[in-house]
C-alpha cells in the first residue's frame, strides 16, 4: 500500500493536489497521509480537525491521519468520528494507548500506534495487542524530505515477524524518507504500506510515481515474505 503525505503537497491546491493521486481504487494511492503536528510534540504546525474534515468531503481514498501532538487521550477521537479510516497517536504522547485504541476502534477507525526511530518497539508489544497499524517512522517527524534512517528496519523486521507467527494482528506502516532509493529494502524488511511524501508530491506526474513506488515494492516484499 502507498500513502502519499499531503505534507509536501501545494496546500493553496489541496483538492487538486488529493484528486492527483486519486481514481478507481487499486489505480489509486490506497491511504492518503495526513499529518497533523501541533508545534509541541513536534516543532513544526500543520493542520487540524476543521481542514481533516473538509478533505474528508473531498476524497473518497481512506484517510490516514498521523496525530503528532500531545494529549492525544483527548484529541484523536475527534478525527476518527469525522470518519478518518485510521488513526494514528505516537506513543511517546499517549497517556493511555490502549483506551486509545478502544476509543478509536469503538468510533469506526482503525487504530495506530506510532513510535519515533529512538522508541523501543519492545515497550509496546502488550499495548500492540490492540492495535491495527504500527507506523514505524524512519526520520525524527516534523519535517517531509529527511533522510532515511535504515536503523530502524529491525523494528518493522521484527513486528513482520509478529504478525507471522501469529503474535501480533497488524499492518506495519513506514513513514520518512520513502522514495526510489529506500521502498525495497523498507518492503524486504516486511512494511506493508508506506507513506511517501516529497517523492510523491515533488514528481512531475504524482499518480505515477505512486505507481512506480508500488510497483517497485510489491516484488521486494514478495521476495522476502510472499
Ligand atoms: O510524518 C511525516 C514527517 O514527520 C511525513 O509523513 C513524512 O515526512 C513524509 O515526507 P517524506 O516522504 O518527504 O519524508
Amino acid at each position: 500500500m502507498i500513502a502519499p503525505s499531503i505534507l509536501s503537497a501545494d496546500f493553496a491546491r489541496l483538492a487538486d493536489e488529493i484528486n492527483a493521486v486519486g481514481g478507481e481504487p487499486g489505480k489509486r494511492a490506497d491511504w492518503l497521509h495526513v499529518d497533523v503536528m501541533d508545534a509541541h510534540f513536534v516543532p513544526n504546525l500543520t493542520l487540524g480537525l476543521p481542514v481533516v474534515e473538509s478533505i474528508l468531503k473531498t476524497t473518497e481514498i481512506p484517510i490516514d491521519c498521523h496525530l503528532m501532538i500531545e494529549n492525544p487521550d483527548r484529541w484523536a477521537i475527534g478525527y476518527a468520528e469525522a470518519g478518518a479510516h485510521n488513526v494514528t497517536v505516537h506513543a511517546e504522547a499517549a497517556a493511555d494507548p490502549i483506551a486509545i485504541a478502544k476509543d478509536l476502534r469503538a468510533a469506526g477507525a482503525k487504530a495506530g500506534l506510532s513510535i519515533k526511530p529512538g522508541t523501543d518497539l519492545d515497550d509496546y508489544l502488550e499495548v500492540l495487542k490492540h492495535y491495527d497499524t504500527l507506523l514505524v517512522m524512519s526520520v525524527e517527524p516534523g519535517f517531509g524530505g529527511q533522510k532515511f534512517m535504515s536503523e530502524v528496519l529491525p523494528k518493522a523486521r521484527k513486528a513482520r515477524e509478529l504478525v507471522d507467527t501469529g503474535h501480533l494482528k497488524l499492518l506495519v506502516e513506514i513513514d520518512g524518507g520513502i522514495n526510489a532509493d529506500t521502498i525495497e529494502q523498507a518492503a524486504e524488511s516486511g512494511v506493508d504500506c508506506f507513506v511517501a511524501g516529497s517523492a510523491v508530491y515533488n514528481a512531475e506526474d504524482p499518480a505515477k510515481a505512486v505507481q512506480a513506488l508500488r510497483d517497485q515494492a510489491a516484488p521486494a516484499f514478495n521476495a522476502a515474505h510472499g
